[in-house]
């Protein structure tokens, strides 16, 4: 493909990662991998360029453009040598008009930059967007750190995660064959602190309660080395399911898997109630936290999508609570930097529940900053993603 086509190619895939994003449609990466299974005549060194202008652009722009050409056309203004592709080429982009619309940059709508935390500044808004490293977590159950840093000696330590390797971004970790024999996982730094800050223990009873794919879960059976009893739910089959393999990659033991119907959570939770001695409540959030990996999540957030959060998150932390045992511990988690879905969460459940205490002390030295009743770990303070934690102890 000519440098113009590719420009072309990213054009028309930015017009449907745009669709996807208002319309709750596919995820980007998704559309992109579609895009390229229908343009087989695209070599890898295309594919690679294609893929760079697509996510230069997302990250430049920042909320869902009209158009894919007015998101490049955004970046064509930053980029002398994208804005000379528009060249009314062969499959190329026509030229650039006058007066032609442009999509408009920065971290996000203002709207949205007015519901971040108070901790994240402006001075903060360049790492929400930053390409985030690879983070691997060695899984304790197979290998040590050390034999993860030999695999890949181009990686480094993260402050204040014990299993933690950091590798650059777009490295293939994953197509290493101890991948494959589970001696790591690919889990960002902040659910490696957030795992830990549990405080799981041997033979404690754990309920993590929005277990997805079970990064998380694999997390704890790592630190609580296969001698605790875990459950692990959630309403989505797609992303349960995923949790057994996963677990059996790893030799993670002692996971019992759950599907809640929703709205039945608590009846199909009715064996645990007041019985565990911890609760992670991984709530589905905005995932601001995030954009840093999946920078088109911004331009999916509208006001109504996030009082779903909201709302589901209020009810998660509420259920999750009524499965804690006396004097066990609650942790609530949301990958987000946005006020209301993290500190402001925590305060309205505490407010509504009496007795409950907030704990402290659970991450490492330097790592997180207080955020209410909870700590919030963001991109330029923390170096992994933003996110919000609170650990909350029920009264005996
Ligand atoms: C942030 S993700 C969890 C990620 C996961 N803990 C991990 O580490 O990979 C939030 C999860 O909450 C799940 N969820 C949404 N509503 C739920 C509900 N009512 N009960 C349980 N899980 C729910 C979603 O399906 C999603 O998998």
């Amino acid at each position: 493909m000519t440098p113009a086509a590719r420009i072309q190619a990213a054009i028309e895939i930015l017009d449907a990662i745009a669709a996807a994003a208002r319309e709750g449609g596919a995820p980007a990466d998704a559309i992109f991998a579609e895009a390229m299974r229908a343009r087989r005549y695209a070599g890898s060194k295309d594919r690679r360029a294609i893929r760079a202008h697509v996510y230069d652009a997302i990250r430049l722009v920042r909320s869902a453009p009209v158009s894919g050409r007015a998101a490049m056309l955004a970046l064509a203004d930053a980029d002398q040598d994208i804005a000379a592709l528009f060249d009314g080429s062969a499959y190329g982009p026509a030229p650039i008009a006058p007066g032609e619309a442009r999509a408009e940059s920065g971290v996000a709508a203002e709207a949205l930059i007015g519901l971040f935390d108070p901790l994240v500044g402006e001075q903060e808004h360049e790492a929400v967007l930053a390409r985030a490293p690879l983070d691997l977590r060695a899984n304790r159950l197979k290998a040590v750190r050390d034999e993860i840093a030999a695999l890949f000696p181009e990686g480094s330590t993260i402050r204040g995660a014990d299993d933690g390797w950091r590798l650059p971004p777009e490295t293939a970790a994953v197509q290493h064959p101890a991948y494959a024999d589970g001696l790591f996982e690919v889990q960002d730094a902040a659910s490696q602190y957030a795992s830990a800050a549990l405080d799981a223990g041997p033979g404690q009873t754990i309920v993590d309660l929005c277990a997805g794919g079970g990064g998380k879960t694999l997390a704890i059976a790592s630190l609580t080395g296969n001698d605790a009893d875990i459950l692990a739910s959630d309403t989505n089959r797609a992303r349960l399911q995923q949790l057994p393999p996963r677990a059996e990659r790893a030799g993670a033991t002692g996971i019992e898997t759950r599907l809640l119907d929703p709205g039945k959570e608590a009846d199909m939770l009715a064996d645990r109630q007041g019985g565990a001695d911890r609760v992670f409540v991984d709530a589905p959030c905005s995932g601001s936290g995030t954009w840093r990996r999946s920078p088109e999540l911004r331009w999916r957030l509208t006001p109504s999508r996030l009082e779903r959060h909201l709302a589901d998150q209020r009810k998660l932390i509420d259920l999750g609570a009524d499965l804690v045992a006396p004097g066990g511990k609650l942790l609530y988690a949301v990958c987000s930097i946005i006020e209301r879905e993290g500190r402001a969460q925590v305060d309205d459940f505490l407010n509504r529940h009496s007795g409950w205490t907030a704990d402290s002390g659970y991450l490492p030295d330097g790592i997180g900053r207080a955020a209410g009743a909870g700590f919030l770990l963001t991109p330029a303070h923390d170096g992994c993603d933003g996110f919000f934690l609170a650990r909350l102890t029920r009264p005996c």
